[in-house]
């Protein structure tokens, strides 16, 4: 049940997850499958129902910032950037982030999950491991068009009974008939690739969205995995619920124990504490779950120390090794009526459209932000890797992605009509490591992000070679009719040298927001990292991590080549496995 009161709360849980979002709403599901438990999920932002911008799929872009479902974060200046700090959003509502994300559904290559199985010395993994938990977590859904899709997926690799929806396109837009003769016409790079979620993920297909087809909207893990589950009389969930620190509870195999939350509802008031009697999860994301282990007095005992915080658990890696992924947008003015840029511009027509979601859940609306997307890999032999590791998972992973977006990104002068076409820098190199710190000692201030962009001596080039890619694609007669010049004149074209190129990212790159690693993974007996490979907090007993923030080396960014909420949820499936098999 939702509770309306702290009131309502039991005295007492077997397992307390710290964030309602995207990995602890799928655990919230699945350890309530088992009427033994009583799990309770305390989450710091409000309830999702009913909110519009998220459930409609074209108005992701509206969901943050400076909304209310975001924590409204920012950088510390990049380096990389030219000093410049981006803006960082983070969800903050029932669903976490995958409430108010582009919804663009990919897994990474089998490459990059053979290479934590092998990192870890675990194969449970590995990719064979982890693609029944995709398929676990997935329900591939109809389009809303109800078109045929027969050849634009692989219905092999794909999960038709989960709480997850995902789903193609389901409304054509203008740039659908060009896109697929421009790829036909240029081919090398461009190969087609009939679905990007098969473990091989190289070529350019039809992008999947965690879209519910037949109902037109976004698929979130609150509306998936716990909406219809809420009833559940051993599932407490409370929302406007921000926690400050786990606290020590005792000590039990000769380690600490922390199963007492300490928490704040409203944002006023006392400090409440509650515990768990089996396990306390961490389920807060690459940003929070850090500051609450670092609130905590579990972190780096000199960074503590300075705070005035007391080090319960030295546990240097927390909060350092974040990684994440650059993006950098192209457009082009385009001679089309049918791009989205009406919508974004005129309030009138985006309240009409609106209305027609509501009531047929067609139409343009039901589209998210990409309805194209391709991954590329350079050569090995490229000047890039002469002196610098090739940072790709293995043979056959890419180095960047390319999606293809119906609109301009950015307000729009009236009558114009625009695409998009993004990059996105999937292989930060071993020096492309932010951080999250604290800076005080109220659990409540704003933690400080640092992304670490472009710290790598290969992350430039391969974003310098994304950026090529892009303007080879956008270079195809088949845009002949369609493309009528760049959005800017700033834009680098294809004689541009790399110096214009690099200036060009260096001034508009954005994060494509997939910051992974705060709580990095590592073997038990491995130096370094947060967790093992069971996502157990290391030097700790009853307390777990299970979010983005897992994801990675303790040695080098090994993000996966995607966007990152399918791994999430498939990590979460998996780790609601191991937390049942050492409670049955
Ligand atoms: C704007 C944006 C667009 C993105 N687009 C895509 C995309 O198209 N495709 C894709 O796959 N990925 C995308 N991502 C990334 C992806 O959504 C995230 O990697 C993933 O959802 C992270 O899941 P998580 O479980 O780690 O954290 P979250 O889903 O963020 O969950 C953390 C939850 O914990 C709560 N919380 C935090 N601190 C506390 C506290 N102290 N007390 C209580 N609760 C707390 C938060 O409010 C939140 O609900 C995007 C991200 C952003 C920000």
């Amino acid at each position: 049940a939702l509770l309306d009161s702290v009131g309502n709360l039991r005295p007492n849980y077997d397992f307390i997850i710290v964030g309602g979002g995207t990995a602890g709403n799928v655990l919230a599901n699945r350890l309530t499958e088992n009427p033994a438990f009583n799990v309770l999920v305390l989450e710091a932002g409000p309830s999702d129902a009913g909110v519009l911008e998220i459930e409609i799929p074209q108005l992701c872009l509206h969901t943050a910032p400076d909304t209310p479902w975001d924590w409204n974060y920012t950088t510390v200046p990049q380096p990389g950037l030219n000093g410049a700090s981006l803006s960082y959003p983070r969800g903050h509502v029932l669903g976490g982030t995958s409430s108010i994300n582009c919804m663009v559904y990919t897994r990474g290559s089998s490459a990059d999950w053979d290479r934590y199985a092998n990192y870890l010395g675990d194969l449970g993994w590995s990719w064979e491991s982890i693609l029944p938990y995709f398929k676990k977590s997935e329900k591939f859904t109809p389009p809303s068009d109800q078109h045929n899709i027969s050849g634009e997926f692989n219905p092999s690799v794909h999960g038709f009974s989960g709480y997850l929806s995902v789903s193609l396109p389901g409304a054509p837009t203008p740039v659908d008939k060009p896109f697929a003769e421009a790829i036909s016409e240029l081919g090398g790079e461009f190969e087609w690739n009939e679905d990007v979620n098969t473990g091989n993920q190289l070529g350019f297909g039809w992008s999947q969205s965690t879209i519910d087809g037949p109902s037109g909207s976004r698929s979130s893990s609150s509306s998936g995995y716990l909406r219809p589950i809420l009833q559940r009389l051993n599932l407490h969930v409370l929302v406007d619920a921000q926690v400050s620190r786990i606290l020590q509870s005792g000590t039990q195999q000769g380690l600490p124990s922390f199963l007492e939350v300490e928490y704040q509802v409203n944002g006023t008031g006392p400090l409440l504490n509650i515990s768990a009697s089996k396990e306390v999860i961490l389920s807060a994301g690459s940003i929070n779950t850090p500051q609450i282990l670092l609130n905590s007095g579990i972190g780096d005992s000199a960074k503590l120390a300075a705070l005035g915080i007391q080090t319960l658990v030295d546990l240097p890696d927390v909060g350092v090794n974040l990684s994440d992924h650059p993006l950098v947008f192209l457009s082009f003015l385009v001679n089309s009526t049918g791009t989205y840029d009406d919508f974004n511009r005129n309030a009138t027509l985006a309240a009409l459209e609106t209305e027609i979601w509501e009531k047929t859940r067609k139409g343009p609306f039901v589209n998210g932000l990409a309805q194209h997307v391709g991954y590329v890999r350079l050569p090995d032999d490229s000047p890039i890797f002469a002196t610098s590791p090739n940072p790709a998972a293995g043979t056959t992973s890419p180095h960047f992605e390319i999606f293809l977006a119906n609109f301009l990104p950015a307000a729009s002068p009236p009558g114009t009509h625009f695409l998009s076409i993004a990059a996105i820098m999937l292989t930060p190199g071993s020096s492309s490591r932010g951080s999250v710190n604290i800076t005080s000692s109220n659990p409540f201030a704003h933690p400080v992000i640092d992304a670490g962009f472009f710290l790598s001596p290969t992350d430039l080039p391969i974003m310098r070679e994304a950026v090529r890619t892009i303007l080879r694609l956008a270079s195809a007669q088949a845009w002949d009719d369609y493309i009528l010049g760049p959005a800017s004149a700033s834009q680098p074209g294809l004689n541009a040298t790399d110096a214009d190129i690099d200036a060009y990212i260096i001034a508009s790159a954005s994060s494509a927001y997939h910051a992974v690693g705060t709580s990095a993974m590592s073997a038990l007996g491995q130096d370094g990292g947060v967790v093992d490979s069971a996502l157990r907090l290391k030097k700790v007993h009853g307390v777990r991590v299970v979010d983005a923030s897992v994801l990675t080396s303790a040695q080098q960014p090994f993000v996966p080549a995607g966007h990152t909420s399918a791994p999430t949820y498939a990590l979460a499936e998996r780790a609601a496995d191991l937390i049942k098999s050492d409670f049955n």
